[in-house]
């Protein structure tokens, strides 16, 4: 049998897939990396952690795989989106990168919008945010002027590792989408955004469709993978498009719930004249000419992994919500809010913080951590309540991301947002959509529809519990009112963040 690889570089670890021509998942491997918070709203990676992962990972899954390297025809990759990485004239990152929950730039969101005016939303059909790249590359040129003096190229998180593996720079369409350059209709950079902030036209690497043929590996990244200098390198996409892929989302009618560090909910959009108005995210499908549109909530499984981490190091989570079943929904009247590093939507703040309401003294660990679930839920379905304001039918949901490993929390899902949700075989949405890419490119299905009957399996189906659906809609009204509550402590607060 023939194989591809899919490599998810999330922002906890990379992980990568071997996937064969029947959409087995032959075998899996990861590595994780760390998260610099250097300063109070700072996010930022080393890109050489990426690639020592991604090489790691890459040789790990070749040797446990018992398949010989030259049966591996393709590879192809999921990214994290919008981080910023600046490289020098000899392809060497200038600085740390700065990543897509690092919400230090709103100086630069303020400028932009002041520049762009109405072009902002109809040229990249997106509002400014922190996350996104731009203000990135304004803050460095504005703060750091010597290093952004050495920039002549930026890429995005997994180009760069792509880069690395095949000596060739590219950015997908997918990806490009993220940044605020691109002109999302036209699928091109925008001129006018690239001119009003005076940045060359060199500054933006080759567009490339996410299935697009980019070479094959260098002879050093063949030897230290354990795989072939022949195998085909596809560019891969944005680990979100590359997460709707790998659920199958290449039409409307199913919506996306992916929990990774980030949360996500999408809705797969068949041309570019949706008008959400800027509340969600829009941008191009991983499928060519194929558009969708997303909210995220900041800190998803991010709050989960701060949670054990300060308070239950070192335990799994498996066991840190071991307890949770037997708790009650609304957690015996404990009210969790992730705003840990801000939040997307449907509030862009930056300065809001997460807070935990009700705590007295029944309350367990248990309550706590299904309090955090309730929490990240609830933020979810937030996006999923203004896409159904918005006329969208909200009834299937397919969960992906490492939140959906646990039965539970698929559970409160379908409970929160009053709708199926379908858990896959494989929970590894963003890797097997990569390897999706791969298996499509390398031309072993007419298209990437006919790809997913083959490799998307669906696995179990939660449906919503009336009677604790009804309770989460009475609770998710309260939760609402926490933002708007908080708000203003946390505008108190601020001067006491370092
Ligand atoms: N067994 C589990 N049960 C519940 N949540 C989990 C489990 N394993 C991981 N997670 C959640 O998934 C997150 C990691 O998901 P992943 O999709 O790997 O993220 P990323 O792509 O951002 O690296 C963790 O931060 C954690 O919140
Ligand atoms: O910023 C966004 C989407 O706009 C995030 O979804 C990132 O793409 C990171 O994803 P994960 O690491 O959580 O998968």
């Amino acid at each position: 049998m023939k194989y591809v690889i899919g490599v998810d570089l999330g922002t906890s670890a990379v992980k990568t897939l071997l996937v064969g021509q029947d959409g087995s998942v032959k075998a899996e491997a990861t590595r994780e990396y760390p998260l610099y918070h250097d300063k109070t709203g700072w996010s930022e990676q080393e890109p050489e952690d990426w690639v020592t992962g991604t090489v790691e990972s890459l040789k790990e899954l070749t040797a446990k795989a018992g398949v010989g390297a030259e049966d591996i025809e393709g590879i192809s990759f999921s990214g994290q989106m919008h981080g910023l990485v600046l490289l020098d004239e000899n392809n060497r990152p200038v600085r740390r990168a700065i990543l897509w929950n690092d919400t230090r730039t709103t100086e630069q969101c303020r400028e932009i919008e002041k520049a762009l005016g109405s072009k902002l939303l109809s040229v990249t059909r997106n509002p400014a945010l922190e996350g996104f790249t731009l203000p990135k590359i304004l803050w460095v040129r504005q703060y750091e002027p010597q290093t952004f003096e050495k920039a002549r190229v930026f890429v995005l998180p997994k180009d760069y590792v792509r880069l690395r593996l095949t000596g060739n720079t590219h950015m997908d369409l997918s990806d490009a989408a993220g940044t605020l350059l691109l002109d999302i209709a036209s699928k091109s950079w925008s001129k006018d955004v690239l001119s009003a902030f005076d940045l060359p036209e060199s500054f933006c690497p080759p567009l490339v469709e996410a299935s697009g043929y980019v070479g094959t590996l260098t002879v050093e990244a063949a030897e230290s993978t354990g795989l072939s200098g022949e195998t085909k390198v596809y560019a891969g996409g944005a680990d979100n498009a590359c997460g709707a892929i790998g659920a199958g989302i290449l039409s409307p009618g199913v919506t996306l719930c992916s929990v990774g560090t980030s949360g996500v909910i999408l809705t797969y959009e068949v041309d570019a004249s949706a008008d959400y108005k800027g509340k969600v995210h829009f941008f191009n499908h991983g499928k060519p000419d194929g558009f969708y549109a997303m909210g995220v909530t900041l800190g998803a499984g991010y709050s989960l992994s701060w949670f054990r981490n300060t308070f239950a190091k070192g335990e799994s989570y498996d066991v840190l919500l071991g307890g949770i079943g037997e708790i009650a929904p609304g957690s015996n009247g404990l009210l969790f809010t992730p705003y840990l590093v801000g939040e997307r939507t449907p509030h862009a703040d930056s300065v809001i913080r997460g807070s935990f309401i009700g705590m007295d003294g029944s309350h367990t660990r248990s309550h706590f951590a299904r309090a955090v679930l309730e929490g990240i839920t609830f933020s979810l379905n937030e996006s999923v309540d203004l896409f159904r304001k918005a006329g969208k039918t909200v009834d299937k949901i397919v969960s992906i991301g490492g939140g959906a490993k646990n039965p539970a929390w698929l559970q409160m899902q379908a409970d929160i947002f009053n709708a199926e949700v379908v858990a896959l075989e494989n929970e590894q949405g963003p890797g097997l959509g990569a390897a999706m890419l791969a298996a499509f490119g390398c031309g072993w299905f007419p298209s990437l529809e006919a790809c997913a009957d083959k490799f998307v399996k669906p696995a179990r189906s939660f449906k919503p519990d009336p009677e604790a659906a009804e309770r989460y809609a009475v609770l998710f009204r309260v939760y609402q009112d926490v933002y708007g509550a908080t708000k203003p402590l946390n505008e108190a607060l601020l001067a006491y963040r370092k």
